[in-house]
This record gives C-alpha cells, sequence and structure tokens, in this order.
C-alpha cells in the first residue's frame, strides 16, 4: 500500500524545503508548482488557453510564457486569478493524478504531494492525510521578501491570493511550526512520518 501524504503551506512557508528533506530520504515527491510550470510550455495543454484568455502581452520575445508577467497580473486580481485557476487547475489535477498511479504501480511506501493550493484545488482527496507547513505571517512575508525579492506590498498580495494559514490549519490532519532553524524543521517531518507509517501499519491513518 502507498501512503500518499498532502504537504501544503502559504507561499514561502517551507514546502520547498521540506521536499528536499524527503528526496534526501530518497522519499518521491510530485511537485505541484513544477507541473504548473510545464503545462504553460509551448506544445502543452495549458498555453494556448492561457495565450487566448491573457493575449500576447504575457510572452516572451521568444513567445514563451513570461510567469513573473503573468504573475504580476494574477497575484493583483482576484478574477484574473480564477481564469487562471480555471485553465490550469483540472490539467494539473490530472497529471498528479497519473503521477500518483505510477508511483503507486511502483509500490512505493510513501508519496508526498507538496501542493501549495492542496485545500483551494481540492487535491487533498487524491491523499490520505494532509501535513501543513505553518509559520506567523510576519516571518512569512520576510522569507518571502527576501527569497523572491518582493517589495512587502507584492510580498502580502500573493499571501492574500491563498487560503490564509489558519484556515489550512483548520482543514489539515498534521501542523509543523517552521519558526525554528531548518534543522528542526527536518527533525519535526522525520518523526511526523515515522508516526504516519506507524499509523498506517495499525489501519488508523
Ligand atoms: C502565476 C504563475 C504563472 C506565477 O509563476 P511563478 O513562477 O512566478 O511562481 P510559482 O509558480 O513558482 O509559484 C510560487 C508560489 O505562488 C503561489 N501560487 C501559485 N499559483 C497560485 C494560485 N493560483 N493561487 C494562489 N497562490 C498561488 C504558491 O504558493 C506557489 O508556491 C504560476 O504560479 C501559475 O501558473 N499559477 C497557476 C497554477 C497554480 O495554481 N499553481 C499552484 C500549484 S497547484
Ligand atoms: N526554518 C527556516 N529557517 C530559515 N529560513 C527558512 C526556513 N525554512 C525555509 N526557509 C527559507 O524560506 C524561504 C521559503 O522556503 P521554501 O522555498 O521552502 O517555501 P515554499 O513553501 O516552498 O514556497 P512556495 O510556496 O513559493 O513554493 C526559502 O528561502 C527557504 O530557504
Amino acid at each position: 500500500m502507498t501512503i500518499v501524504i498532502g504537504l501544503t503551506g502559504g507561499i514561502a512557508s517551507g514546502k520547498s524545503t521540506a521536499d528536499a528533506f524527503f528526496r534526501k530520504k530518497k522519499i518521491p515527491v510530485i511537485d505541484s508548482d513544477k507541473i504548473a510550470h510545464e503545462i504553460l510550455n509551448i506544445d502543452y495543454a495549458g498555453y494556448k488557453g492561457v495565450v487566448t484568455e491573457f493575449g500576447c502581452n504575457i510572452l516572451n520575445s521568444d513567445k514563451s510564457i513570461n510567469r513573473a508577467k503573468l504573475g504580476q497580473i494574477v497575484f493583483n486580481d482576484k478574477q484574473q486569478l480564477e481564469r487562471l485557476n480555471a485553465i490550469t487547475h483540472p490539467l494539473i489535477l490530472k497529471e498528479i493524478q497519473a503521477k500518483i498511479t505510477r508511483y503507486k504501480k511502483l509500490g512505493e511506501l510513501i508519496v508526498v504531494l507538496d501542493a501549495p493550493l492542496l485545500f483551494e484545488a481540492k487535491a487533498r482527496n487524491l491523499c490520505d492525510c494532509s501535513i501543513l507547513i505553518a509559520l506567523p505571517e510576519s516571518e512569512q512575508i520576510k522569507r518571502l521578501m527576501v527569497r523572491d525579492n518582493l517589495t512587502e506590498k507584492d510580498a502580502i498580495a500573493r499571501i492574500n491570493s491563498q487560503m490564509s494559514l489558519a484556515q489550512k490549519a483548520k482543514l489539515a490532519d498534521y501542523v509543523i511550526l517552521n519558526t525554528s532553524t531548518i534543522k528542526v524543521l527536518e527533525t519535526k517531518l522525520d518523526k511526523l512520518i515515522s508516526k504516519i507509517i506507524k499509523e498506517s501499519e495499525y489501519g488508523m491513518s
């Protein structure tokens, strides 16, 4: 049996940092941001729909989609974000589903699905349990500004385009606070994974 663990959190809460740890432990990770990028490549399923909807102004000179430009549009306008989600989410979910099926066929014990929009995009239904990586918003803003070189205003706009961490905490099976060091985060993840495996052995998950 394969345990599918949905990993979520707000933007810059530490999901990719957790992914790196899982990969170190040879646990396969499905990265939904990566899938979202792939489907926007020229010749991929999302490209035409997005260009039809948002126009040629979001293209680079080589006709590839300029994600930074598209991000500036959608993260500052809820309606535009909903239009983008309507095109991309069904394609992303389909690809996630295919990858989960493949890992199950390979007989993996655990697969982690990293999905920032696990709850919003209904990807939780594909998982056996969910982990939320959380931190106070002030720290989230700081980490996001440093990592992506954003102004405070842009960082807040991105955070506000997602369900709040407090709401997500109510929906998650497990919450991990990422306020200390990366080493502490890894120790917490390690313990939690062991607990999830143990519980699944007893048929409790
Ligand atoms: C808007 C886009 C072009 C910006 O691309 P860019 O490379 O600048 O950012 P990236 O994709 O790495 O996303 C960074 C973070 O932004 C947040 N984010 C991305 N998309 C969304 C969204 N639709 N709603 C809320 N937050 C989002 C997530 O926390 C994500 O980890 C891109 O994020 C996109 O196509 N989003 C729509 C698809 C989607 O929902 N992806 C999330 C995974 S399901
Ligand atoms: N415990 C920590 N202490 C200090 N910095 C951290 C910690 N955990 C993560 N970071 C840093 O915070 C930033 C955001 O982390 P990360 O990229 O893992 O977030 P994410 O949830 O994957 O973001 P996104 O939603 O954009 O994909 C990164 O620069 C990362 O190195």
